[in-house]
């Protein structure tokens, strides 16, 4: 696998949830590169991403370039699974809002917007977009927030076919000079989008190339059905959960 400077550490980390573990013992560190986090149900991906944000209790090292305190989160952006909106605000408000309660200057937000393409709809409410227009708006806010670290717990899901394509698109042009994770629950993406594979199932069972973890010998540890193809430029990995995943 080819090296580049880490950018986010995680050593030894322990994440405990309603008195059991979910997350134990991970340690992986990612560059400026675009990571895809997968796992089944209940893998702790959504809990990785609330203790890198400082948000669970959690025992071990996380740290941004060297900053391991809660000061690290400023350079982290956070995308939600569900995006908790007031429907009567309009996409500028979503989008300013955290950036500005950090002193962030407008500037900066209306560029993040510009770069998701979502200038022009600035002035419309929440309630009117799409389900890929509201996740470029919620890239944009994590954005304008300051976070050349971005988080992204599955933005694919509830986006249509023409609004998973502009996302796409729109995800390989971030990556470039950022660092990005993304969980999902789905493998079977264009494989020039992801250059990592972090597989998950409380423990770290993978972390790769995507040719390297996007094989069935690999994925059968965690998933109980698993048949992977690589059809032109895309792996195409069709899988289904264990019943009890742990
Ligand atoms: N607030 C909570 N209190 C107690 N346990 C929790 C809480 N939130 C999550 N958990 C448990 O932590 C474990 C990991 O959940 P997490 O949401 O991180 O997994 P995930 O990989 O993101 O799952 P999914 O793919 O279903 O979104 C699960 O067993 C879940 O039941």
């Amino acid at each position: 696998m080819v090296q580049v400077p880490a950018v986010l550490t995680v050593k030894n980390l322990y994440v405990y949830r309603g008195g059991k573990a979910v997350l134990e013992d991970v340690t992986f560190d990612v560059g400026k590169e675009f990571v895809l986090v997968v796992g089944p149900n209940g893998a702790g991906k959504t809990t990785l991403f609330l203790a890198v944000l400082n948000l669970v209790k959690y025992r071990g090292e996380i740290c941004v370039e060297g900053v391991c305190g809660p000061e690290r989160v400023k350079r982290v952006g956070y995308v939600p699974q569900a995006l908790e909106v007031g429907r009567d605000a309009t996409v500028w408000e979503y989008v300013y809002l955290p950036a500005k309660f950090r002193g962030i200057p407008p500037e900066v937000a209306k560029a993040a917007l510009e770069e998701v393409g979502m200038a022009d709809l600035a002035d419309r409410p929440l309630s009117a977009l799409s389900g890929g227009q509201r996740q470029r708006a919620a890239i944009a806010r994590a954005l304008a927030a300051g976070g050349d670290i971005l988080l992204l717990d599955e933005p694919l899901a509830n986006v249509d076919p023409q609004g998973r394509l502009e996302l796409l698109t729109l995800l390989r042009e971030l990556k470039r000079g950022r660092t990005i994770l993304m969980a999902s629950h789905e493998l079977t993406l264009p494989s020039d989008l992801a250059d990592k594979v972090l597989l998950l199932n409380r423990r770290v069972v993978a972390y790769g190339s995507l040719d390297e973890v996007l094989q069935e010998e690999v994925l059968s540890k965690v998933y109980s059905y698993v048949r992977v193809a690589k059809v032109g430029g895309s792996y195409v990995c069709v899988t289904e959960d264990y019943a009890h995943p742990h």
